[in-house]
């Protein structure tokens, strides 16, 4: 993915002992850079993970090592305080210091780290997240997403060789979520400083992360590049409605005149629809698309006089149930998995097999970026 070193992260912590102990035991090695999201049912552990990283829970006995650093080993008697951690960390909420203003608190994180170890300067970190305008307001005079681009300026401010991210976009509205999402791409994109997502929206982990942990009951079920995690169908991502397949394109023609955009990818081309609001783009740029399952169907032939602008050719990899009524297909189109969901009656009739040669007609594709 990319030329910077990955960051092993080793966790193993236990609440309790006996039956009703939570265990955590986790092994992640981390791109050097972009985000990594980590994603799980509620209580499989994320929360934990990450306040346990920071230092801001001591689960015993426990062992943490990051990076080859170790900040948490009970066994050896080692405790690092969070200070002496080299992590940033945003939270839900933004807790910044209400009684200093937006540089105040900025220098705050600036002067946790010395000069001789500093790697990101405040200048750059205000410039990443856009808030020269902003230095000397107090955050009661913030918006909640002002507060929170804040809040992450702090944590790059303090150099830091990791960022962990509890559900930073939760407390927001929808409309502040779109506000902010483009400078998380940002950060992924300018800073060589691998970020840990914990998040429940599968939107925000398909549009966002490179990377993606699946947690279960404390234990690492699968980690790997996004786009293979989601179609991977021996994992719950690839069943149910929000089933989804992520693809990185490039943007081949703007059709202003039908609000369509053409996007290529190694599997051919595909038409989106070019959403109200969204911004200008150039020939040439990278998009990530996301199609969800449900909207795939299949034929064996390409269908003539259809609606269907997106029809792809494509071969049958590997088949699973999902409920009673529906199959899963994972199709191979040029080398992308792109998943379709159709009734297991449909699969019957096209008489469905692995190797099998046919087409996708894809009814809607959204531009995630
Ligand atoms: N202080 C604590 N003492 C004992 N058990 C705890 C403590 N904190 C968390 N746990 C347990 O650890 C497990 C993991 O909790 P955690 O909050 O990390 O899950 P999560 O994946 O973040 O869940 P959610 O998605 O609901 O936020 C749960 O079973 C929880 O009950």
């Amino acid at each position: 993915m990319s030329g910077d070193p990955a960051l092993e992260i080793r966790a193993r912590v236990a609440f309790g002992s006996g039956p009703d102990a939570f265990v955590l035991d986790a092994d992640l090695p981390l791109p050097g850079r972009g985000v990594t999201a980590l994603f799980g049912s509620s209580g499989c552990g994320k929360t934990t993970l990450l306040r346990a990283m920071a230092g801001l829970v001591r689960p015993q006995p426990g062992r943490i090592v990051v990076g080859g650093e170790v900040w948490q080993d009970d066994a050896a008697g080692v405790w690092l305080p969070t200070h002496r951690r080299a992590l940033g960390v945003v939270f839900q909420e933004a807790s910044l210091f209400p009684h200093l203003s937006v540089q105040g608190n900025l220098d705050f994180g600036e002067k946790r780290v010395p000069a001789a170890q500093r790697r990101i300067a405040l200048d750059q970190a205000i410039g990443l997240l856009g808030i020269g305008h902003l230095l000397a307001r107090r955050p009661s005079q913030l918006s909640g997403g002002e507060r929170q681009r804040v809040a992450i300026a702090r944590a790059l401010a303090t150099s830091p060789r990791l960022l962990l991210m509890d559900e930073p976009l939760a407390a927001l509205d929808a409309a502040r979520k779109a506000e902010l999402l483009p400078y998380f791409e940002r950060l992924q994109r300018e800073l060589r400083i691998p970020i840990l997502y914990v998040s429940h929206s599968l939107d925000e982990v398909a549009r966002l992360a490179t990377h993606l942990v699946l947690l279960d009951a404390g234990r690492v079920l699968a980690s790997g590049p996004t786009g293979e995690l989601l179609t991977r169908l021996d994992l719950p991502l690839a069943h149910g409605d929000t089933a989804s397949t992520v693809i990185d394109g490039e943007l081949a023609a703007i059709e202003a005149e039908w609000g369509l955009l053409q996007v290529r990818f190694a599997g051919g081309l595909l038409h989106c629809v070019q959403a109200a609001g969204s911004p200008a783009r150039r020939v040439g740029e990278r998009l990530r698309l996301r199609v969800l399952a449900r909207d795939v169907s299949l034929t064996l032939a390409p269908a003539q006089d259809t609606s269907v602008l997106n029809v792809l050719p494509t071969t049958v990899r590997v088949m699973a149930d999902d409920g009673p009524a529906q199959t899963l297909v994972a199709l191979d189109a040029g080398g992308t998995t792109l998943l379709a969901r159709v009734t297991r009656k449909s699969a019957y009739a096209l008489r469905l097999a692995a190797g099998q040669r046919l087409f996708a007609q894809v009814k809607g594709v959204a531009v995630l970026d």
